[in-house]
């Protein structure tokens, strides 16, 4: 079997050398030629998947390690009968770590309490679901949008955006890209809604950029200037708009999800739908590919508030803006869409907030429960 996979997906030779021969493509780089002869392609959400793609080719199996799909025409792959499989939820817990750790560093630059902050989370799904749970075991106040779920389950706890735009200082976007139909989310934060912003709302971005209208945020953000925006996604990627990525107060190259972890777990959910698919046996768990954090434990005594303590526990695991400043160094040194790609692809080790035990000695007691919420493992010593 011949298995093409996309240069970033991590342990690709562990998972898949043993089920056949794997070859290695930059994902922009993988085209009708390049698939001709594979029986399985494994990307990640660069490679767009249509039918100009897989026609030509004899491929029983697409495998994206991501959980967004619009890249993917899934119709296209059904009516050739070629089995397709996501990762839904692997980066997940990522995303939230990268929401915290910029809100936490935004609170800090602008002087404000994140703790007092209402925030709004534009879908509720696996991203945005885990995010209200850990806000709301910090004890931040939050309000839910999520049309296509309210539908589904009833109105109770949910709003419409509108009401979260009146309502919230902060407003979260996890949506997927939908183009059409009745919650289509292509510009779901239009013109419009931009301009109806509160002065001082922090808008953040980390679902898809066309979510978005980036044109209205970077008028608003350079006329009135009076909002804050935090994008990890944007319109027109890798070639993003480079006066935008300058006004926004945190511009990172869709790397939100990027943590060694939830790239681990895309690659070995897709290897367990491939083996599915060619009747093979899975042999390799996650456990299998997941290597120790190079930094296990800290210890906290007492003398820290607890803002000074979650953002210490944060950055000691990730701090954002590592990324934000490698986005506007490369972009200049190389330009916007290779340097944008460069820190994708030479992405460095992060780990998720889940794999710190953080120590508290008893002067530090108190802050056992909000470390918890935030989603550190947390453990009393002497
Ligand atoms: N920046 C990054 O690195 C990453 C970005 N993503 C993006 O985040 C998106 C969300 O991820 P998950 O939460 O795991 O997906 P999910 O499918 O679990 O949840 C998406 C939620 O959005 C809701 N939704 C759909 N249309 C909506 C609308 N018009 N208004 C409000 N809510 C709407 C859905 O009902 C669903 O509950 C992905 O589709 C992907 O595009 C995901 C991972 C990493
Ligand atoms: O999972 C998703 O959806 C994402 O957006 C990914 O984190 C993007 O991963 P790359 O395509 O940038 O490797």
């Amino acid at each position: 079997m011949r298995i093409v996979v996309d240069a970033n997906v991590p342990a690709a030779e562990t998972c898949f050398g043993p089920l056949g021969e794997v070859v290695r493509v930059s994902g922009r780089e993988i085209d009708a030629d390049t698939v001709r002869d594979a029986d399985a392609l494994v990307v990640r959400s660069i490679t767009r998947v249509d039918e100009a793609l897989v026609a030509g080719s004899r491929l029983r199996f697409v495998g994206t390690c991501t959980i967004g799909t619009d890249h993917v025409d899934q119709a296209a792959l059904a009516a050739r009968d070629i089995g397709f499989a996501s990762a839904p939820g692997c980066n997940a817990e990522a995303v939230v770590d990268y929401v915290l750790t910029s809100l936490a560093t935004l609170a800090e630059r602008q002087g404000f309490s994140l703790l007092e902050r209402t925030v709004g989370i534009v879908g509720v799904g696996n991203v945005g679901g885990r995010l209200r749970a850990r806000l709301e075991a910090m004890g931040i106040a939050c309000l839910a949008c999520d049309p296509p779920r309210a539908e589904a389950e009833g109105d109770d706890g949910f709003h419409e955006l509108d009401a979260l735009i009146d309502a919230c200082d902060v407003l979260c976007l996890h949506t997927p890209l939908v183009r059409d139909g009745r919650h289509a989310t292509r510009h779901l934060l239009d013109a419009r809604r931009i301009a109806e912003l509160a002065p001082g709302t922090v808008v953040l971005n980390a679902g898809r950029g066309d979510c978005l209208d980036g044109q209205a945020l970077r008028s608003r953000l350079s006329g009135q200037g009076d909002i804050t925006a935090l994008l990890d996604v944007w319109e027109h990627e890798p070639g993003i708009d480079a006066a935008l990525c300058d006004l926004a107060a945190i511009a990172t190259p869709h790397i939100a999800g990027h943590s060694r972890d939830g790239k681990l777990r895309g690659t070995h959910a897709i290897y367990q739908a491939l083996t599915q698919r060619f009747g093979l046996p899975a042999r390799l768990t996650l456990a299998d590919l997941s290597p120790a954090p190079p930094l296990a434990s800290l210890t906290l005594d007492g003398g820290l508030s607890l803002e000074e303590a979650l953002r210490l526990c944060m950055r000691a695991v990730y701090d954002v803006r590592r990324d934000h400043d490698a986005l506007h160094r490369e972009s200049r040194r190389q330009g916007m869409a290779v340097g944008f790609d460069d820190c994708r692809a030479n992405y460095p080790l992060r780990r998720e907030f889940s794999t710190l035990a953080v120590e508290l000695r008893p002067a530090a007691e108190a802050l056992a429960a909000p470390l918890a919420a935030a989603g550190f493992r947390v453990a009393q010593v002497d």
